[in-house]
């Protein structure tokens, strides 16, 4: 049936009118998304490296950053792009034989040479900081640790980056890089909070506390509620617009391997060739050489002759006893403050939540405490490290054939320390145990003193907030995408309705 004349030019009235106004649109999108991305070109990404070295007691390993040029005093950008552990023992262990230090470096600096590309090689900052390995050296031998530094330095300068010196950092500054390491990876430094200015008692978030068990000493730092009553422990930061009053102490031979040490030097008798540990697995066997044991600055406060050269170490797996001789090596008699942690060094009250790297992470890990998801109670985290001190060194084995003997064997004696030198040590109970987070990463990048102490040799951390810079380009072609998206729907609009009145008045509609 034929349609009616009216309706036949209404139709096709509407359909140019569609016509047009998709061709207009289109039209107008292409042409602002090729304005925006032509006048508004992104400048070429110039991506800058950084390389540091962490020269820890049980061994080193090298870091390269990278980061957009452009972005740099912006929080959160640099990156951790490779990480190399370099084979051997910490360069403090050299001590006999210096030149072997700077040697050991070279299968990971060849491999940092790999990743910075060339063009980049030498602008690219290069750092080495040792930490408590070589500062015990330097406290028994200044002229050897030297030399260790000197072959580590001879060696660094043969490659192509911007060397910057190798130096044994204080303890002070390890707690410090540390605590600006997780907080810039947490992005707890730029927070716009001028909004909470409104509502007086708010505050905004605040920073974590970091936490770092390494071979040799490690490190409690946290921004306190109360004064800090030491100088000593007291430091002080502008970070991008904020003032920041931090705890830090650093327990020289309280890292696991030296709190280790103090055990075999306590309970060794001098007489006995046989020490029956109960820090170790039932069935565990190990050979201690005992000749140097006294030697260690860690352990001269349990000196004693020693008619024997080797102990061999039985492990008995009681976790009770093993609690009972870690507990030992905390001296929580005497204070001159207010309060103190142990061995008479002030510590505030803990405040706020905490991120525990390092050893306090690959030990809990192992033991299944560390899982953010799933939460484990204080008493939860007793009962795992009793129950792995109770199995039999030849099950343990068994179930973990992959994992180094050393790491495994120390794990009953491990974890037994970290939950003594967090709850008697440190303080922490039932409740705020729940606020320390085990973290092995943040964001890819290892938590730890070396990306923190980059930041600020490079100078990335500005002390007032930089000014807020134009529209990323990203930003500008979103914008123009949508203002003509707006302005086509308000054309549309006024099209329509101007056309409905013609149509109207043509008796179309
Ligand atoms: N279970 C386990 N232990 C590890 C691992 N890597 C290192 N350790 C041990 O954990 C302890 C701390 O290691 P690091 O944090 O590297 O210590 P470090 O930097 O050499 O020592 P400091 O100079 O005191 O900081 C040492 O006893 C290491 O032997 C790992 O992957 N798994
Ligand atoms: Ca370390």
């Amino acid at each position: 049936m034929e349609q009616p004349r009216g309706t036949k030019q209404k139709k096709s009235c509407q359909k140019n009118v569609f016509i047009i106004l998709g061709f207009l649109f289109i039209l107008a999108i292409i042409t602002i998304i090729t304005v925006a991305i032509i006048q508004n070109k992104p400048l070429e990404k110039n991506v800058k490296y950084g390389i540091v070295l962490d020269a820890g007691s049980s061994h080193t390993n090298l870091y390269i950053y990278e980061w957009p040029a452009e972005k740099e005093n912006d929080t959160g950008v640099v990156k951790q792009v490779d990480m190399c552990k370099v084979d051997g023992p910490g360069i403090s262990s050299y001590y006999k034989e210096p030149e072997k230090a700077g040697l050991s470096l070279k299968k990971c600096m060849d491999e940092a040479k790999g990743v910075v590309p060339e063009n980049r090689q030498r602008e690219t900052p290069l750092y080495l900081g040792a930490t408590a390995g070589m500062r015990l050296l330097s406290m028994v031998n200044p002229g050897l640790s030297d030399q260790v530094l000197s072959s580590v330095e001879n060696n660094l300068e043969l490659y192509p980056f911007d060397y910057q010196g190798a130096r044994i950092i204080t303890g002070q500054e390890e707690g410090a890089y540390g605590w600006i390491t997780i907080n810039y990876l947490l992005g707890k430094f730029v927070q716009d909070e001028s909004w909470l200015s409104f509502f007086p008692g708010l505050k905004g978030s605040e920073t974590f506390g970091a936490l770092d068990l390494g071979g040799a000493s490690t490190q409690i730092t946290f921004v306190p509620e109360n004064d800090i009553e030491s100088p000593d422990n007291s430091l002080h930061f502008r970070l991008y617009g904020r003032s920041y009053n931090v705890y830090t102490h650093s327990f020289l031979c309280y890292g696991k391997d030296q709190a280790l040490q103090q055990l075999f030097a306590s309970n060794i008798k001098p007489t006995d060739t046989i020490l029956q540990d109960p820090c170790f697995n039932v069935g565990y066997t190990r050979n201690v050489n005992v000749t140097g044991l006294y030697k260690n600055h860690c352990t001269a406060a349990y000196r004693k002759s020693l008619n024997v050269t080797n102990v061999q170490v039985i492990g008995t797996g009681n976790h009770d006893q093993c609690l009972q001789n870690v507990l030992e090596i905390f001296n929580r008699s005497q204070c001159t403050y207010s309060r103190c942690s142990f061995n008479g060094v002030f510590q505030p009250h803990l405040q706020g939540d905490f991120g525990a790297f390092s050893a306090f992470f690959f030990v809990m890990d192992f033991l299944k405490l560390a899982d953010i998801k799933n939460p484990k109670s204080l008493e939860d985290a007793k009962e795992t490290v009793r129950k792995f001190c109770s199995r039999p060194w030849q099950e343990v084995k068994v179930e973990f054939p992959k994992t180094k003997e050393k790491y495994l064997s120390e794990y009953c004696f491990s974890g037994t320390y970290i939950l003594s030198l967090l709850e008697v040590g440190y303080g922490f109970n039932s409740t705020s145990w729940d606020s320390i987070r085990f973290v092995g990463k943040i964001s890819g990048s290892d938590a730890g003193w070396t990306l923190g102490y980059m930041l600020n040799l490079t100078n990335m951390i500005p002390a007032e907030l930089p000014p807020s810079r134009p529209l990323s380009h990203e930003g500008y072609v979103a914008l123009m995408v949508v203002s003509s998206l707006v302005l086509v729907a308000v054309l549309l609009i006024i099209w329509l309705s101007c056309c409905k009145e013609k149509c109207l008045e043509k008796g179309i509609i």
